[in-house]
């Protein structure tokens, strides 16, 4: 039995599209989503117009229900992974398989260090779940699914190449990360912009917001000896240069990043829409991090963690003028 721990947008999507084709999951939740998905049944909808429905599906609201499990999909926010881990560490088996499906670097390392019995593997996920609410979790930009290399993978890549979201091994998942890390440098800025992706990344001042943010987050992994993996048609490190392009240039050169669905918004604009705490200490707060590592500061990306932390008790919305002239400062 696979078992997905934390299901909300990624593993309500992620475990929905298994078990639509036939493998049986387990989803461990909380009770508002138990409740929704009880209600609606489990409804899978994307960019491309699929509209999956999901009967029948076992949700759990306390540890146990991944009880037995040989797959745990883990897929709850950062600052949550260390109590997951805990309870996963209470009803595992030696040797059942772990994968991280979050965001950010060291998610993977918290559950090692405490799950030192099961094999713990870091995954990312490259694509947008937006949670429409009534169990309706929306697939709003493409990509499969990524994972670090790993033999025990083997039995359930099956599974996942049937779902259509086949698992792409890596030798060394952390450049991945990274990458996907420099990406997410936007979720602040799309979370004050409180603007829909596409809106967003349209704008030329907003670009020019992430522009700073991931130039900075280069020099630093440069410097750090960490070279980004290429998950785009640009390599990362040319990301800044064409972010800050005008709109019409932006549009002719990289138009495929403003071909997101309409309604895609980042995990960030989620949480703060739901009054709940955010990932940004993962996120820009990486940078800030690997900074002091490097006796160095990190002054746009430390701006943006602070500017997350007044948006999580006092929420505003910040043109993307604004915005640069603030980081700028
Ligand atoms: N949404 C997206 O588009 C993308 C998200 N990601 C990453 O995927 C990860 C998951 O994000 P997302 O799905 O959006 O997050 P969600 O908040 O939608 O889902 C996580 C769910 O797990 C629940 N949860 C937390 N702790 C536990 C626990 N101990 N037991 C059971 N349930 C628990 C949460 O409840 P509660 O809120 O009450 O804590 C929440 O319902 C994050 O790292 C995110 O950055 C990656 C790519 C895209
Ligand atoms: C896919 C992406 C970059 C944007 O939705 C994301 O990871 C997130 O929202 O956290």
């Amino acid at each position: 039995m696979i078992a997905v721990y934390g299901a909300g947008g990624i593993g309500c999507y992620v475990g929905g599209r298994l078990a639509a084709t036939g493998t049986p999951v387990t989803f461990v939740g909380r009770p508002r989503t138990a409740a929704a998905v009880a209600a609606h049944g489990l409804r899978l909808t994307d960019y491309l117009g699929a509209d999956l429905r999901v009967a029948d599906v076992p949700f759990e609201t306390t540890p146990d229900g991944a009880d037995g499990a040989e797959l745990v999909l883990v897929t709850v926010k950062s600052a949550a992974t260390a109590q997951a881990a805990e309870e996963l560490a209470a009803v595992l088996s030696p040797g059942a398989v772990v994968v991280s499906f979050q965001n950010g670097v060291r998610n993977a390392e918290v559950l090692r260090s405490r799950l030192p019995e099961q094999v713990v593997v870091a995954g990312m996920v490259p694509f947008n779940v937006l949670n429409r609410g009534a169990g309706v979790f929306h697939q709003g930009t493409e990509g499969k699914l990524d994972v670090q290399r790993d033999p025990a993978l083997a039995p359930y890549a099956g599974s996942f190449e049937r779902a259509g979201l086949p698992l792409t091994q890596h030798d060394d998942i952390l450049p991945v990360q990274w990458s996907k890390l420099l990406l997410n440098l936007n979720n602040p800025i799309n979370a004050l912009s409180d603007l829909p992706l596409r809106e967003e990344l349209s704008q030329r001042a907003y670009r020019r917001c992430l522009a700073v943010a991931q130039a900075e987050a280069l020099e630093l992994l440069a410097a750090a000896g960490i070279r980004p993996a290429r998950l785009l048609a640009v390599p990362m490190e040319r990301f800044p240069a064409v972010l800050r392009l005008p709109d019409f240039l932006f549009r002719r050169l990289a138009g495929k990043v403003l071909a997101v669905d309409p309604l895609a918004r980042t995990s960030m604009w989620e949480d703060l829409e739901a009054a709940r705490p955010t990932e940004i200490d993962y996120l820009n707060g990486e940078v800030v991090r690997l900074a002091a590592s490097l006796g160095r500061t990190a002054p746009v990306n430390g701006k943006l963690v602070d500017l997350i932390r007044e948006a999580e008790t006092d929420r505003r919305s910040w043109s993307g003028p604004e915005l640069l002239r603030e980081l700028q400062r």
